[in-house]
């Protein structure tokens, strides 16, 4: 029996004239920790969304468990009610999925043990996508969707955002996260998607796909896959753009 969380079958998805992803199949299992890359554009969030089950395919289906809270999804920003410290933003959510956990349970799973009494106006960048994590798991879904939870931030901040991500991948969850922090992906992910022209690319373990790929880093094999599917966007970078 497969243990998978989402499974898209030929998906496509299109903007007017614009096909965003053609016709693609791919399945994320329980316990996986999934980083999705790929050139700005390239449409990892338009992926993440029909992951998360915020967009409907134009073609193709998607299958997933049949339980209460299938996944969760966290936006770049996410933005919670001013006036509310970190712990009761957490119980209000608890209240709406019924949760049984209390909100300190959720702030020590991701490292935010003393913020429970701090406005939620009043936390770090870095600390609000931590209660974004920690909100995420309110209910127990078996799938994260994140998008680019450490744009922005320091350096240790971010390690601190992807140590917490690894650390919430479970037996039974699984984590799908967009992101151009290729070292740390390169370092935490299981597995690594690259999108390009609207298709899936390479799709496999980073030190397999940096191996395949005859590179020395996930960067490398990314700019080679930006070097075969966008061309033109390597001539706009080299200043031969538009003339
Ligand atoms: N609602 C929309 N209507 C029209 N075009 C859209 C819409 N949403 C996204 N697009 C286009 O679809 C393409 C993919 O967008 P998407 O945001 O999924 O890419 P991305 O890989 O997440 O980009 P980035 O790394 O910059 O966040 C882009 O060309 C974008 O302009």
């Amino acid at each position: 029996m497969s243990d998978s969380v989402v499974s898209l079958s030929d998906v496509s998805i299109a903007f007017g004239d614009v096909t965003i992803v053609k016709e693609l199949t791919l399945s994320i299992d329980a316990g996986e920790f999934v980083a999705l890359v790929g050139p700005n554009g390239s449409g990892k969030t338009t992926l993440l969304e029909l992951l998360a089950g915020l967009r409907t395919p134009d073609e193709g289906s998607v299958s997933r468990p049949d339980v209460d809270r299938d996944a969760a999804y966290l936006p770049q920003t996410p933005a919670f009610r001013h006036g509310f410290t970190a712990a009761e933003t957490l119980a209000f959510y608890a209240r709406l999925a019924d949760a049984a956990d209390e909100p300190q349970t959720y702030l020590d799973r991701v490292g935010l043990t003393a913020a429970g009494d701090r406005p939620v106006e009043a936390l770090s960048g870095g600390m609000t996508r931590l209660l974004g994590l920690a909100q995420a798991l309110v209910g127990d879904p078996p799938l994260v969707v994140l998008d680019e939870p450490t744009s922005g931030l320091d350096p240790e901040m971010a390690d601190h955002v992807f140590a917490a991500m690894a650390d919430i991948v479970a037996g039974d969850r699984a984590l799908v996260v967009a992101s151009h922090d290729l070292v740390a992906v390169e370092r935490v992910a299981d597995r690594v998607i690259v999108l390009g022209g609207g298709a899936v690319r390479l799709d496999g373990p980073p030190d397999a796909l940096v191996a395949q790929s005859e590179a020395a880093s996930l960067r490398e094999v990314l700019s080679t896959v930006v070097a075969e599917t966008e061309p033109q966007r390597l001539a706009v970078a080299d200043g031969e753009g538009g003339r």
